[in-house]
């Protein structure tokens, strides 16, 4: 049975969400599942915009048969290459074989590499402010490539003024049912899920995503359909402005977020003094987490979020304890700049991870190591305490 919803008057849903999934691109795990929005433009031609992934295949082709209602379908455009969202494009031209596939020139290439059947008779390529008329309605291309992939392309249909603006603006988190963001509240129930998937999907392309909203500065946007998430109808300064905040890499908060590593305890307790001293200190924003126990795409994101990271590891075997090691990684993989770094490190006979972790951070872009560095021999004693102090104090300075 059909599951669909109206967008505009001639814009339906057609997408679907998976619950079942554990691993989003077998990663990061998604508790809340993820939807795959896919939408049908009804106009003297019809237009699809995106498929789906492969898990919600017979929901999406009789959500797509039903909104067609006997109709041909005339366009496919493919804004993203991904496989969650292209995985039916051959089903859809095998269902469909007059349909004609819109696209740029590196979305053929792709197509090319993940299927077999013959593109050439039915591609139309696109470039950049090409437009397509479909009737009433006139679709024009904008590339945004690196926002996610190279092929990347949002399609803005001047009429409704409707952005579909591909990976960008998407989030995890199944639909349940209110797919526009004026049923919800994102601030509440969405934006973690958001953050997490923005800065580790796409956070390390801070750079082309900043192009991108620049582009779209110049359109007259009142709907925003991404390919994930929630469909933006109001309000549309909410997200456009994390997107820049989180693109341009400034914290989202004045907050501290203290990751800490720990085997016996001894560590762990050196980061819940520092959280309560800075909490005495009348800092209130902290956030402490056990990186063995955190999903690193928790701890990104929360490094996205985060104006000040405090680091807590211990040394093991001349090294970073490894899961802060695979932390600090991924914080330089995905771009993590501008931020101010306190380092805390433990050792019982030779303490390397704190000059080993500092390294790391250097080599990331502006960012400001905080002094004194604190190094413990074992657990925490009470002439170490002043040094707590010091580091509290150059923190309070910023709040
Ligand atoms: C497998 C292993 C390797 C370690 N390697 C080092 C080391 O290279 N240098 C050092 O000073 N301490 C080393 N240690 C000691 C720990 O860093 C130290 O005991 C620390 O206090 C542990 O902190 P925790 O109580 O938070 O787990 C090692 C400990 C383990 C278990």
């Amino acid at each position: 049975m059909h599951c669909t919803r109206k967008v505009t008057e001639d814009i339906i849903w057609i997408g679907g969400s998976d619950r079942r999934l554990a691993l989003f691109e077998n990663i990061f795990p998604i508790p809340r599942g993820v939807s795959y929005n896919s939408y049908l433009l009804k106009d003297e031609k019809t237009v699809l915009l995106d498929t789906v992934d492969r898990s919600i295949a017979g929901q999406f082709l009789e959500n797509l048969a039903f909104a067609l209602d006997g109709r041909n379908l005339d366009y496919m455009i493919v804004n993203h290459m991904e496989p969650d969202h292209c995985a039916l494009i051959e089903e859809i031209v095998r269902q469909y074989p007059e349909v004609k596939v819109v696209g740029n020139a590196k979305t053929f290439g792709m197509i090319q590499q993940f299927y077999t059947f013959d593109i050439a008779e039915r591609s139309v390529t696109v470039k950049e402010g090409e437009t397509l008329n479909t009737g009433k309605h006139t679709l024009h291309f904008v590339m945004a490539p690196m926002v996610h992939w190279p092929e990347v392309m949002v399609t803005y249909d001047e009429t409704d003024k409707v952005l579909f603006s591909a990976d960008a603006f998407g989030t995890f988190g199944a639909l349940n049912g209110n797919i526009f963001n004026d049923e919800i509240d994102f601030d509440r129930d969405w934006l973690d899920d958001a953050r997490r998937y923005y800065t580790n999907i796409v956070g390390k392309y801070g750079g082309p995503v900043q192009t991108t909203l620049k582009k779209a500065a110049g359109l007259d946007i009142s709907i925003i359909c991404p390919l994930h998430g929630p469909i933006w109808r109001s309000n549309l300064g909410y997200i456009l402005d994390k997107y820049n905040t989180w693109s341009s890499y400034e914290p989202e908060e004045k907050a501290v977020m203290i990751a800490y590593a720990s085997m016996y305890g001894n560590t762990e307790n050196l980061a819940n003094i520092f959280a309560a001293k800075l909490a005495e200190a009348g800092i209130h924003n902290i956030a402490v987490y056990d990186v063995s126990n955190t999903h690193v795409s928790t701890l990104i994101s929360e490094a996205f979020r985060c104006s000040h990271i405090v680091l807590a590891a211990p040394t093991y075997n001349g090294n970073v304890y490894p899961v802060m090691e695979n932390f600090l990684n991924d914080m330089k993989a995905l771009a993590v700049q501008k931020r101010t770094v306190a380092v805390l490190d433990n050792g019982t006979w030779a303490a390397t991870a704190g000059k080993q972790m500092a390294d790391k951070i250097t080599e990331m872009k502006d960012m400001k190591i905080i002094e004194p560095k604190v190094s413990i021999k074992s657990s925490l004693k009470n002439e170490q305490l002043e040094q707590l102090d010091e580091l509290v104090a150059e923190i309070k300075k910023d709040f």
